[in-house]
């Protein structure tokens, strides 16, 4: 079965094209800039030459039906006619509480996803606009959603409560939901067996650090806590959001800035994190590049990112009374040797040994990065939430074509 797993952002999509009888990727490809002349359109099948192309695509139905066109294309195509690909994955981010594993869409699985529009403003529409994009482009394709959320919806009450007016929870939902739960599935099942053992009996933290950042403590292999919040918000300082702050820096700005509720979501969404603080990026790979060119608001910017991230793992060993494992995972997770290395220093008191060397060492694969005789074991898992989007999908599809097309349940 050929699989199409799409990740859709507000303005991008980003494809991978799945053969399920070996789970090899036939093509992988993103379409950025939707909305304007100028998108970009990014096309790798895995044999052959690839294609990069500027064009005007100014919706998401369009991006789609170009991306279709490509894995049909005579030169740089992957398969001969639609009718291969027998269902589609997504993404999406906010699944509140009413989705606590994937399911396949259906008109109420879609008004569910619009329902939470509120919850996550930047990312829930362009899924549900993904999904509609597929929908006009392959009538009848069976499809599934796979949320960010669901992994952590084993969270305990005392964990996933703000303390706030408890009618604030009973009406409007409000509550810690995490994100980035795919990957943090992924890498704790993938570090698990790395170490040969079984995750019912690991204590694991998982840093999910990517342009968004989140930090996971794992117990038995289910989340019991997260970073993020009611929103990708809360937490880790991260690229352009500002992690956790007194909230009462939110009405103070208002008042002595005159901002809107608009202008603050924005700042604290997009003016904050690294680049606030940097000055001028807050993409990590330039933060370090002026660090060691010896910029001071960068070398700040890096340290208070390292520093606050030590503090979350610190508070989950405390949460779960223990470590035996620290994953790191996503952009800078995967490629920042810098980054573990500061963070990793200051915990050695929880015995955290990293070996220098591993440490350095540039790699695509999965590879342990602490010292042999290290209490804790410090992995570096490149994340592969595409895998379980297309796993997931098959799995439904499977099931349901097994059940004889009756209709679709609702997970749990
Ligand atoms: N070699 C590197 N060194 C430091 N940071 C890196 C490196 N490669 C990528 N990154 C960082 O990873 C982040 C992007 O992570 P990624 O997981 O790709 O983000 P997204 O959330 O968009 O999927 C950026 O801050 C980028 O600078
Ligand atoms: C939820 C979230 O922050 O996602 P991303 O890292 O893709 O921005
Ligand atoms: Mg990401």
């Amino acid at each position: 079965m050929k699989i199409l797993v799409i990740n859709a952002g507000s303005s991008s999509i980003k494809y991978q094209l799945y053969n399920m009888k070996d789970e090899s990727v036939l093509a992988s490809g993103r379409v950025e800039r939707i909305g304007t002349e100028s998108a970009i359109v990014t096309h790798e099948p895995a044999a052959g030459p690839g294609v990069r192309e500027v064009s005007g695509i100014l919706d998401h139905v369009t991006a789609v039906r170009r991306v279709l066109d490509l894995l049909l294309h005579r030169e740089h195509g992957v398969v001969a006619s639609i009718a291969e690909i027998e269902a589609v994955g997504h993404r999406v981010v906010h699944g509140g509480e009413t989705f606590k594993a994937s399911v396949l869409v259906d008109d109420e699985v879609k008004r569910s996803i619009r329902d939470l529009f509120d919850l996550a403003p930047l990312h829930n529409p362009a899924a549900l606009m993904g999904i509609n994009a597929v929908e006009q482009n392959m009538p009848n394709m069976p499809q599934a959603v796979v949320f960010d959320t669901a992994f952590h919806q084993t969270m305990p009450r005392h964990a996933y409560l703000y303390p706030i007016p408890m009618a604030l929870y009973r009406r409007h939902k409000i509550r810690r939901y995490g994100f980035h739960g795919t990957s943090h599935f992924y890498v704790s099942e993938r570090a698990a067996e790395m170490i040969g053992r079984p995750i019912a009996e690991l204590k694991m933290i998982t840093c999910h650090i990517g342009n968004g950042a989140s930090c996971t403590a794992i117990q038995g292999g289910k989340s019991i806590d997260t970073s993020m919040g009611l929103t990708p918000l809360e937490g880790l300082m991260m690229g352009t959001r500002s992690g956790d702050i007194d909230p009462a820096v939110v009405p103070f700005v208002m008042s002595k800035e005159e901002l809107t509720l608009g202008e603050v979501n924005s700042m604290l969404n997009k003016h904050s994190g690294m680049l606030a603080i940097s000055g001028f990026s807050g993409d990590m790979r330039e933060i370090v590049e002026a660090m060691e060119d010896g910029d001071r608001n960068a070398k700040l910017a890096f340290d208070m990112f390292c520093y606050r991230l030590r503090k979350y793992v610190g508070a989950y060993a405390a949460a779960m009374n223990g470590l035996d494992v620290l994953v790191f995972t996503a952009g800078i997770g995967e490629n920042s040797a810098h980054v573990r290395k500061a963070v990793c220093e200051g915990l050695t008191f929880l015995g955290v040994q990293l070996d220098e060397t591993a440490n350095q060492r540039h790699s695509k694969d999965a590879r342990f990065i602490s010292a042999p005789d290290s209490r804790v074991k410090v992995l570096v898992v490149p994340t592969n939430e595409e895998l379980i989007i297309a796993r997931d999908t098959f799995r439904l599809v499977s099931e349901r074509k097994a059940a004889g097309d009756s209709p679709v349940s609702r997970g749990q």
